[in-house]
């Protein structure tokens, strides 16, 4: 029998935490993907901070993302929601939850690109519909088919979407299922 200790193989959260370096984990997606939910639970399995951009908007507005609309219009939010991702694009890592139409801005979007691995969250209509219709707040669905308004906005933003470094088919699974197939995504980036 050998003295040698065979070296522990790395952990899958290790791994993707290496893969990671000082970049940002920025997860995107439409409303309902479950980027909150999804991200912190993949922040606090790295054991590294998580900030989602929309509380953030909140906290230095001391608004809702709903007054903010109300008062301002979406022009205003999108350059409030600029000058918050810039901020937060600063080296990491962290995870940084997006709000849905972050990614589509394109100013945003270049932020993310230069400063991050973003992972979509990719989902299919009944899924997502199934979740944002339990919890209002939502601006952009208070319309009269806020079904019809979610599709539409699938068609326009999926292709943009499908930019991201990395995409995970979201679905009616556990939460920590779906948090450990991105581990596994940015893992398999490295090497
Ligand atoms: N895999 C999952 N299984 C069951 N419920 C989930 C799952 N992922 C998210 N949810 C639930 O769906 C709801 C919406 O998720 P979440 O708020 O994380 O979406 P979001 O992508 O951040 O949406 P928004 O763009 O509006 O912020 C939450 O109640 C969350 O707990
Ligand atoms: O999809 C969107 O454009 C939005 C999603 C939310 O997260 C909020 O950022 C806001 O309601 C706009
Ligand atoms: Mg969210």
């Amino acid at each position: 029998m050998s003295d040698l200790v065979e070296p522990k193989a790395a952990t899958l959260a290790e791994r993707a935490k290496a893969a990671l370096g000082r970049r940002n984990l920025v997860f995107v997606g439409l409303m309902g993907a479950g980027k909150s939910a999804v991200g912190r639970m993949v922040a606090s399995t790295l054991n590294i901070p998580f900030i989602d951009s929309d509380h953030e908007i909140e906290r230095v507005s001391r608004m809702t993302i709903s007054e903010l609309f109300a008062a301002y219009g979406e022009t205003e939010f999108r350059a409030l929601e600029t000058r918050v991702i810039r901020r937060l694009m600063r080296p990491g890592p962290r995870v940084v939850s997006t709000g849905g139409g972050a990614y589509i801005n394109e100013d945003s979007r270049r932020l993310i690109k230069k400063n991050g691995v973003s992972v979509w969250l990719d989902a299919d209509l009944d899924v997502l519909w199934e979740r944002v219709s339990k919890r209002d707040g939502r601006p952009l669905l208070k319309t009269e088919n806020p079904k019809q308004t979610l599709e539409n906005l699938m068609h326009i933003r999926y292709p943009i979407y499908a930019e991201a470094d990395l995409r995970v088919k979201t679905r009616d699974v556990r939460k920590d299922v779906i948090a450990d197939e991105v581990l596994a995504a940015l893992a398999a980036t490295k090497g």
